[in-house]
């Protein structure tokens, strides 16, 4: 049965006395540390000489030294470095300062799940990974709201890794929505299936191919970008406050109408059926090995596709559009 923690199941102050490291302050990182700091907890980031993040870090007032310092200084280390990063981070800096019983932390089991990161046995692991990125992780707990979290117990030799892991979940906002108890193997199988068939990859090019055939019979972009892309967040806050069926009440019964009669030609049997294809290859590694072989070569693909998607006409017409939107705000610097 699925067991749920709300900010009555949690108490932060099994962090009092303890030192937490974020290593990293990046999307998460940054959310993670300043939302522990505004929670009570003692915290110190942990960087490395010449990052960018470091002056970022000390200008919110946080502590900041070198992961390793950092990992010395702490009782908790969370790790939030990229994850193709984080096994040589790990071997150089924060295996050499891990002592018995202190606590490993990661958003995200990648690294665990496919063994390449490899914590002795007499230090304590969790997760604890937000169901949402850094930069909405931040701001909601800003405005006293909370993005919903995972938490799963890979390794516990001191027998009170569960509220240490419910602890810092409830510092990071994740109490005031709801924290979800997993296991590493389910957060990362879901969490990349999610990314790559439904929230990142399985969007973007459902918005494109939307986008692209509006324009492709001759519509202006404009008007393209305004339907498939700007009110794609519209109908979606209507989704997430509501359910289907707030944003059905919304809109009109003819939208209602084409929703029924159309949605699955879109979505169809053939879609399903790769997205199956799609899970097997997370749940069997090809995906984790591709991702790691990518990373070894210096990541040509990743780099191609980055530029090339960053030139299409959705994201030029779209930030032009969006200039005349301020109250659009963008975290990229
Ligand atoms: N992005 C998200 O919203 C989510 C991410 N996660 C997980 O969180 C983890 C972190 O990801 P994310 O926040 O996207 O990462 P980012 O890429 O946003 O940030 C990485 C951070 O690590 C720092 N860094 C890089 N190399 C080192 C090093 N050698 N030593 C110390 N710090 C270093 C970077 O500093 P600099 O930039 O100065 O080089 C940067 O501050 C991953 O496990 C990811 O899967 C989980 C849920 C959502
Ligand atoms: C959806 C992408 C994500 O899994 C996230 C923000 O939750 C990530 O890895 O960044
Ligand atoms: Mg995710
Ligand atoms: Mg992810």
């Amino acid at each position: 049965m699925s067991k749920m923690y709300y900010e009555q199941d949690c108490n932060l102050d099994a962090l009092k006395g303890k030192t937490v490291a974020i290593i990293g302050y990046g999307s998460q990182g940054h959310a993670h540390a300043l939302n522990l700091k505004e929670s009570g907890v003692d915290v110190i980031v942990g960087l490395y000489e010449g990052s960018k993040s470091w002056a970022k870090a000390e200008k919110a007032g946080l502590k900041v030294d070198t992961a390793a310092n950092a990992t010395k200084a702490a009782d908790v280390i969370m790790l939030l470095v990229n994850d193709e990063k984080q096994p040589a981070i790990f071997k150089e800096s924060i295996e050499p300062n891990l002592t018995s019983g202190k606590y490993l932390a990661f958003a995200h089991g990648f690294n665990i799940l496919y063994n390449q990161v490899a914590p002795a046995k007499d230090i304590n692991v969790f997760m604890v990974a937000p169901k949402g990125p850094g930069h909405i992780v931040r701001r909601m707990y800003e405005e006293g709201k909370g993005t919903p979290c995972l938490v799963a117990i890979h390794q516990d030799p001191s027998n009170d890794t569960l509220d240490i892991a419910l602890s810092y979940a409830a510092g990071v906002g994740g109490a005031r929505a709801g924290i979800l108890e997993t296991t590493f193997q389910e957060e990362t199988e879901t969490d990349l299936f999610g990314e790559q068939a439904v929230l990142c990859g399985g969007v973007t090019e459902l918005m494109k191919a939307g986008f692209e055939t509006l324009v492709e019979a001759g519509y202006q972009p404009e008007s393209a970008y305004f339907e498939c892309v700007n009110e794609m967040k519209l109908i979606v806050d209507l989704i997430a406050e509501g359910g289907f069926s707030q944003m059905r009440y919304s809109i009109s019964d003819t939208a209602e109408y084409g929703d029924y009669k159309i949605g699955s030609r879109i979505i169809t049997d053939e879609t399903r059926k790769e997205m199956k294809k799609v899970l097997k290859e997370i749940q069997e590694g090809t995906f984790a090995k591709e991702w790691l072989v990518e990373n070894s070569v210096n990541r040509p693909y990743f780099l191609a596709k980055r530029r090339i998607e960053s030139e299409h006409q959705v994201e030029t017409v779209g930030k032009k559009l969006r200039k005349m939107m301020p109250w659009l705000k963008s975290e990229e610097e």
